[in-house]
């Protein structure tokens, strides 16, 4: 990705962050929108070959044919809301990838959250662009290094943030969403992606 951003990583991949690409307003009215109009669902995934519910809701949207299989649960992508694609155009602005889909999460409170993971599935390729946009909530995404679970950097991804991970970012860098007991409040966080046809 060609900007003029600041790369957040120290090492081993590419981090760019926007606290405030979405004004306050725009922002609260995209969420207004996407929680009550998305396909919300709770789904199980499969954690060594068991079956456990994800700790928050998620729906899939993307270009006809469009799928996506992560941690045993294949979903086939619903077509996109006009909300979701006004934020695709407006992010291709900052972040000029040819974004094919979005999975978005909606966590209900500082209850939900997302374990210790890579977005590295095959279908995203070796180097994948990964545009994060979060609405609602402020909630903290933790990043530390694959190998050595050391070096931890948190980010704070608060109303109408994106962050965006490229280059080798998802191959030595993991991530999460921690829960934390104080935050009553929903947040939506939408990742755009590139899945690459025939997976
Ligand atoms: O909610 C977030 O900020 C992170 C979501 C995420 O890591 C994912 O969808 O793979
Ligand atoms: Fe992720």
């Amino acid at each position: 990705m060609q900007t003029n951003q600041e790369n957040l990583l120290p090492f081993h991949g590419n981090v760019y962050f926007f606290p405030n690409f979405f004004g306050d307003e725009e922002s609260r009215e995209l969420f207004e929108s996407l929680y009550h109009e998305l396909h919300w669902k709770h789904k199980p995934i499969k954690i060594f070959g068991k079956e456990i519910m994800q700790p928050r809701l998620t729906a899939f949207y993307g270009d006809p044919g469009t799928s996506y299989t992560y941690s045993g649960l294949q979903q086939a992508a619903i077509p996109w809301h006009p909300a979701l694609s006004g934020i695709k155009r407006k992010i291709e602005t900052a972040c000029p990838e040819p974004f094919n889909c979005v999975l978005a999460n909606l966590y209900r409170d500082g209850q939900d959250s997302m374990g210790w993971h890579r977005d590295n599935e095959e279908s995203l390729g070796a180097c994948p662009t990964i545009a994060s946009v979060s609405l609602g909530a402020s909630r903290s995404f933790q990043m530390r290094d694959y190998a050595t679970k050391s070096t931890r950097l948190s980010f704070e991804l608060g109303n109408g943030s994106l962050l965006i991970m490229s280059g080798e970012t998802q191959q030595y860098w993991e991530h999460q969403v921690p829960k934390s007991k104080p935050i009553s409040s929903p947040r939506i966080n939408l990742t755009f992606r590139h899945i690459m046809a025939n997976f």
